[in-house]
């Protein structure tokens, strides 16, 4: 089995081509190939799929010839992958799949409308984020309230005091299971400057991550309405780099680098 490794700031992924679809990958298998140990190492896989020959997402077919089939780390199934979504486009001008430009991806969460920069940034259309309320995270025994923003995926961005730098997130945050009854990310974030954040995430499915692009938008939404704001361009500063989300009031930008590393040839099991 082919595949390519890419990542956007530091949230790498495990690019497995699949133009028909003959692929049936389990949830083990996606365990295997993300195992940083034991197999190729990577917080989710992106299954490169022609849209029409899926049947969860065909009738997007006429909108996004290929459908981002995207796996976490542990196997789960989940609706849309910001850094996911860049690395995905990125791959397929690479391989020739798509024309540089702007061209739109099939996600479970809808079609995507993606743009390929000059300068190797790739930025994402992510969509009108909904804001459903208030929740609250526990981390490191400590409570914080923080917004729920459904980005296609749920999010709980909680804009906090303590320095992020400092908590420990290497097991997963306490949260309301009602509210978020199929689990949610978590964003942890601290104001740095003029329109500008710090951030990190604990992923579901994922564990603590270098990058959440999804994360990052629900970052700057729950930031935004800290500062009493709901439009602007923020900076957000995560483990892996920064990546600059756009607010306009209506829609949502995601832009930042997206990068193949290496590819090759998976043997064995699967
Ligand atoms: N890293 C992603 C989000 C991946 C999915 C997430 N773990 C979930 O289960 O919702 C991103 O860049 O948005």
């Amino acid at each position: 089995m082919r595949f390519v490794k890419g990542h956007g700031t530091g949230n790498d992924f495990v690019v497995v081509p699949d133009p028909d679809a003959r692929l049936d990958l389990s949830p083990r298998d996606v365990a295997v190939l993300c195992d940083r140990r034991e197999g190729i190492g990577a917080d989710g896989v992106l299954r490169v799929v022609r849209t029409k020959l899926c049947p969860e997402v065909d009738a997007l077919a006429g909108e996004a010839e290929w459908f981002m089939d995207y796996r976490n780390a542990d196997g789960s199934v989940a609706e849309m992958c910001g850094n996911g979504v860049r690395v995905f486009a990125r791959y397929l001008v690479d391989a020739g799949l798509a024309a540089p430009g702007e061209f739109g991806v099939a996600t479970r969460s809808g079609v995507k409308r993606v743009r390929l920069g000059a300068e190797g940034d790739v930025t994402v259309d992510m969509g009108r984020p909904k804001v459903l309320g208030d929740s609250a995270a526990v981390v490191s025994g400590r409570a914080y309230r923080g917004l729920n923003v459904n980005m296609g995926n749920p999010h709980l961005a909680c804009v906090i005091d303590d320095p992020v730098a400092g908590l420990d997130l290497t097991t997963e945050p306490g949260y309301d299971r009602a509210t978020y009854p199929d689990g949610v990310n978590v964003e942890l974030i601290n104001l740095i400057g003029d329109r500008t954040v710090a951030m990190r995430v604990h992923e579901r499915g994922s564990g603590e991550t270098l990058s959440c692009g999804t994360g990052a938008v629900a970052t700057a939404v729950a930031a935004a309405r800290a500062a009493g704001e709901t439009e602007g361009v923020w900076a957000v500063r995560v483990r892996g780099g920064t990546v600059t989300v756009t607010l306009d009031g209506g829609t949502s930008c995601l832009s930042g680098p997206a990068v193949l590393v290496v590819s090759g040839e998976f043997p064995a099991v699967l």
